[in-house]
């Protein structure tokens, strides 16, 4: 925590500031609508000072800094926004001191840049907490404003520290490791994934965890986004869809998928790797698998096995055995993670330049389990 003394003149009393830095990136959260009820069309309008300014009971000892970094409905973004985040987190951090951080963000891709933010951030003592909101501020009962000021609270909060990024809405602060979005409408949307509950919750004005501190998974990976930043020029706030981190193609399998797409995927966007929504626990079409194992054999392009279903778990145990009874050396189990968080692992892992038995150690970790 970054601390000033204040004293009072009045009583004496001696009380200290905690800096937290609010970074606005944009989402229903900093959006306007037309009318007071709607809850669509609606379009993103407010700056992180103007969301902030709304709340005037905020706690005295707190000293809120802001930056918007860009303002964004979160489909929008890509990893060049990501990186830019980072940067900022971590220039903060070393060159100001400061601990306690605020993001807040569309929901729709939230969980992709908690889960990058956790996986790269890993300062000890740092606090990042994100939010959103599901109904616009303009609206009569939006939840925008108090999930802000519950984020806020929960990043002052001391209890907070050593538990990796923290997703608060809704009354509930869950893990950036292991939440999703579950629900395209209601208020209560964020779960995380049947198997690992909620850390804690907010009620009554008061932060209660309901775990001693502890973090998912051991999985760092340390990045230079000031470098990645610089030699990409990429301090540009527009639209523009500019991916920086490897490619990494998501395809949703179904009934009667037609693989012709991977090598599509191969050869029109260059991906460097692939990872599969399967039905069930890794289950693809024979004609499937076998172009996968043909594109690892041929191009090198290793294939994520995640799943379709919100909860489970794929283990290397369900990877397929072709007709010499062995797994080919390119597959890969995505364990509990979903196929959105198993293409930042992997573009993180390509980042590094991984051989793919490292990239299976990486999934095998505890808090994924795959491999
Ligand atoms: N509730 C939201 O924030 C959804 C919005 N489309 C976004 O992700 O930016």
């Amino acid at each position: 925590m970054t601390e000033f003394k204040i004293t009072d003149t009045k009583t004496e009393e001696t009380k200290f500031l905690t800096t937290i830095k609010i970074l606005g990136t944009g989402g229903t959260i900093a959006s306007k609508a037309e009318s007071n009820t709607a809850t669509s069309n609606y379009k993103v309008d407010l700056t992180v000072e103007d969301l902030v300014n709304k709340i005037p009971d905020l706690p005295k000892d707190l000293d809120l800094k802001y930056k918007q970094l860009f303002n964004l409905d979160s489909k929008e973004l890509s990893s060049s926004h990501l990186l830019i985040l980072h940067n900022e987190i971590t220039q903060s951090y070393e060159n100001e001191g400061i601990k306690n951080f605020v993001i807040t963000h569309g929901t729709d891709s939230l969980e992709e840049t908690a889960f990058f933010l956790d996986l790269t951030i890993n300062f000890p003592d740092v606090v990042i907490v994100i939010t959103g909101s599901m109904r616009p501020s303009s609206n009569v009962s939006s939840d925008a404003i108090f999930n802000l000021y519950q984020a806020i609270r929960v990043a002052a909060a001391p209890e907070s520290k050593n538990r990796g990024v923290l997703v608060v809405l809704n009354d509930s602060i869950g893990s950036g490791f292991y939440i999703t979005k579950t629900n395209a409408n209601s208020l209560d949307t964020f779960k995380s994934s049947g198997q690992a509950g909620f850390l804690g919750n907010f009620v009554h004005d008061a932060v209660h965890y309901y775990y001693p501190k502890s973090h998912p998974s051991k999985i760092h990976f340390k990045i230079d986004s000031a470098k990645l930043i610089r030699l990409l020029d990429l301090n540009y706030v527009d639209t523009k869809r500019r991916n920086e981190l490897p490619e990494v193609s998501v395809f949703y399998n179904v009934q009667g998928f037609n693989p012709a797409l991977l090598q599509l995927a191969v050869d029109q966007i260059g991906t460097k790797a692939i990872v599969m929504a399967t039905s069930g626990a890794g289950s693809l079409s024979t004609e499937t698998n076998e172009i996968l194992k043909y594109i690892w054999e041929k191009y090198g392009i290793p294939v994520v096995y995640s799943k379709r279903s919100q909860d489970g778990c794929v283990t290397a145990w369900s990877l397929p055995q072709y007709e010499d009874g062995k797994v080919s050396k390119g597959s890969i189990a995505g364990g509990y993670l979903n196929p959105q968080k198993c293409r930042i692992l992997m573009q993180l892992c390509l980042l590094q330049n991984y051989t793919v038995e490292q990239m299976k150690s990486v999934f095998e970790t505890d808090g994924i389990f795959g491999g």
